[in-house]
């Protein structure tokens, strides 16, 4: 029996990541066969050198596969099976400024944690929802895999809105962290790994680890963590090599030394350590600087040489390893493969002594109707106490975008770890919003 083909559409196709999707798609042909792949952006002119030199690359590989780029919804969204959403609203320049704004009141500033994050969620509501709703308009059985950010503020904003939509938010950080710990335990894959996770996006903790003959590995990661964090175990791709990265895997022995009953995610560090985070950070070159001199050159460099070349041949782009997840998840929901993933999704009881309205990221098995989320039992009170804290600035930042209330993302600011009071919470939010007036729903 011939498997069925399956059209694909890039959301955010002029992303830095589209080509290491691409091409990680095009390796991944045997299971999950494409007839068709689209990329979609609101700017043409970004997507346009993306697309091209994908198209070369796609025509040099993979011939049969159709292929197109578009900003016109319709064309983008018709007769799909599957949207792999990255989009960045306000791009790399607002990063920027959710990153510098807060540091000029000596408070940490990064993408998807503290007042960046909620200023960054602010811009990818409305970008989210009108990419979901074109979707369900020009082929409603289509299923979105959505890893935009920040995913938690974006998944409580599809939860309120769009709650019967075939949207699946996923992250890949707990991917990355649970490879390094495959490998710290001689695995070759995180796949020969079971385990037990529980937060919010960003903001999580893994509570049993083990490999697949049910022996606990916990014990074996814990000396590990407790000696280097997630440093042991760098990973042997190109990825994260940015010294930034590398001080964060480092970092985690002091996010583990914490609570050492459970391994942290490594974004804790921002909420546990935030006053280390504003010492060691450049206020006039964040993070944002950091990935616009590195991986943005380079993409589009690399996007540009293939281009005047005319050829794909010689050129450095490699198939994104660690995005595979996708395949995995696609193929979940195509071929019903009952696989376990961590998703973000409303708790309903599946950690018990927390608020049954939030989403939170738990292993999840996912096959051709959905997910089904497994029970992670009661949570201790220190992660219990901050994820109270947390999804409320969550909560509070999406009504705050229903409502346009600034009074709620006031309250969201001054409830955020990360910020030290109200007063510097309304400096900050209204330093934001004069930055974001092109982006947010008025406040009033
Ligand atoms: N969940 C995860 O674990 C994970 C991992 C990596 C990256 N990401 C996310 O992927 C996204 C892309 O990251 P990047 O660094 O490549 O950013 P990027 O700026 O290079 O790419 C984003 C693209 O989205 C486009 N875009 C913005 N608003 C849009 C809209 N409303 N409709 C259509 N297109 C729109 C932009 O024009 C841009 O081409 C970000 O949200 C990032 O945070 C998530
Ligand atoms: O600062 P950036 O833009 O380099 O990264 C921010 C993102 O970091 C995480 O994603 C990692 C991922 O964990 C890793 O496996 C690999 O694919 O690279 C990604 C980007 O560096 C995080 O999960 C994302 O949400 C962040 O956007
Ligand atoms: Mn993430």
């Amino acid at each position: 029996m011939t498997k069925k083909k399956y059209a694909v559409t890039v959301a955010g196709g002029g992303s830095t990541f589209t080509p290491g999707i691409a091409l990680m798609l095009l390796e991944h042909m045997d299971r999950f066969p494409i007839r068709k792949i689209m990329f979609y952006d609101n700017d043409a002119e970004r997507q346009e050198v993306v697309a091209q030199a994908c198209r070369i690359y796609l025509k040099e590989h993979a011939p049969e596969i159709e292929f197109g780029y578009t900003t016109d919804p319709e064309t983008a969204f018709t007769d799909i099976d599957f949207v792999l959403a990255h989009i960045r609203v306000g791009k790399y320049a607002m990063r920027e400024l959710d990153e510098k704004i807060p540091l000029k009141y000596g408070v940490l500033g990064q993408e998807t944690c503290g007042p960046g994050g909620i200023a960054y969620g602010m811009r990818s509501i409305g970008g989210v929802i009108e990419i979901l709703d074109y979707m369900e308009q020009y082929s409603p059985n289509a299923w979105m895999l959505n890893y935009s950010n920040p995913a938690a503020i974006v998944a409580e904003a599809t939860r309120r809105l769009r709650p019967d939509s075939k949207i699946l938010n996923i992250c890949d950080m707990p991917i990355d962290l649970e490879e390094k710990m495959a490998d710290m335990c001689g695995l070759s894959s995180r796949k020969e790994m079971q385990v037990g996770y529980y937060g919010l996006n960003h903001f999580g903790w893994w509570h049993k680890i083990y490999d697949n003959n049910g022996n606990d590995l916990m014990p074996q990661i814990k000396e590990h963590m407790k000696a280097n964090g997630f440093a042991d175990a760098l990973s042997d791709t190109n990825q994260h090599v940015d010294e930034s990265w590398v001080h964060t895997f480092q970092k985690a022995r002091d996010v583990y030394a914490v609570d050492p009953e459970t391994i942290p995610n490594t974004y804790l560090k921002y909420y546990l350590f935030p006053d280390y985070v504003v010492e060691t950070s450049d206020p006039e070159y964040t993070r944002a600087n950091e990935v616009m001199d590195g991986r943005e050159k380079f993409v589009f460099g690399e996007c540009r040489r293939i281009v005047e070349n005319g050829t794909s041949k010689g050129c450095a782009f490699e198939a994104d390893a660690h995005a595979t997840y996708i395949v995995d998840l696609a193929c979940a929901i195509a071929e019903n493969t009952q696989e376990r993933f961590l998703l973000i999704v409303p708790n309903e009881g599946a950690v018990e002594n927390f608020d049954r309205t939030a989403m939170v990221e738990i292993p999840c098995i996912v096959g051709c109707n959905g997910y089904e989320k497994i029970c992670q039992g009661a949570i201790p009170q220190f992660q219990k106490g901050l994820m109270e804290q947390q999804v409320s600035v969550e909560k509070l930042t999406v009504e705050a975008w229903i409502e346009g209330s600034y009074q709620k993302l006031w309250q969201a600011l001054t409830l955020s770890k990360t910020v030290p009071s109200a007063r510097i919470a309304k400096l900050i939010l209204d330093d934001l919003i004069e930055a974001n007036k092109d982006f947010w729903p008025e406040l009033k």
